[in-house]
């Protein structure tokens, strides 16, 4: 797999966002705004579905054309200590989102002013978006970048995760397919 690795300047909040360039060149690309999560994308961790999503997309925007936008947003933006003091309330019964709002913070900090900006430098003002989260897809419309179509992932399900992914589709209301999938 052939990827370019593309690194920006000056983005508004300071971050080192990195976006790879997959596949062949699109009109309207395909494309994952991938939230940074440590634990799962590298660790490997089962309590979440980051690390198969990360997989997933780089396959298939590989196939389809397009770009991974990897966004240092660690623990939905409230940063990895906070994320691992947050599943030590989980552990206790919390929630996921419950679990920010008891250590002071919100339930989802993440903001997609810098994605917006990288994906109009790479010229990708109208894109299909690799997401299951509705409030991706709000926030970039906001931002002025065209969704053609939100395509979901796939349901990366297991006896660990479980909980977190219902919590997903009932507080946030993500377009994940867990009916009957209880485990
Ligand atoms: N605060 C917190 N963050 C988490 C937890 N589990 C995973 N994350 C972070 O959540 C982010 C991934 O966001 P998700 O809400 O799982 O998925 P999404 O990006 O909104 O939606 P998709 O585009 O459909 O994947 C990553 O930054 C993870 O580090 C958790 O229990 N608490
Ligand atoms: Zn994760």
């Amino acid at each position: 797999m052939t990827v370019r690795a593309i690194t920006f300047d000056g983005l508004s909040d300071g971050r080192e966002h990195l976006a790879l360039s997959l596949g062949e060149p699109q009109a309207v690309p395909l494309v994952r705004l991938h939230s940074e999560c440590l634990t799962g994308d590298v660790l490997g961790s089962l309590r979440c579905d980051c690390g198969p999503q990360l997989r997933e997309a780089l396959t298939r925007i590989h196939d389809r054309g397009g770009y991974l936008v990897y966004l240092r947003q660690e623990g939905r933006g409230i940063g990895l200590y906070n994320k691992l003091d947050a599943y030590r309330l989980q552990d206790e019964g919390q929630d996921t989102y419950t679990a920010n709002l008891s250590i002071g913070r919100r339930a989802d900090e993440r903001d997609y002013t810098a994605a917006a900006e990288i994906l109009r430098v790479l010229g990708a003002a109208e894109i299909d978006l690799l997401t299951n989260n509705p409030d991706k897809v709000r926030q970039l419309t906001a931002l002025g970048i065209r969704i053609r179509h939100a395509v979901p992932t796939g349901a990366h399900v297991n006896p660990n995760n479980y909980r977190y992914l219902s919590a997903k589709v009932s507080e946030t209301q993500h377009t994940i397919d867990i009916e009957g999938m209880a485990l």
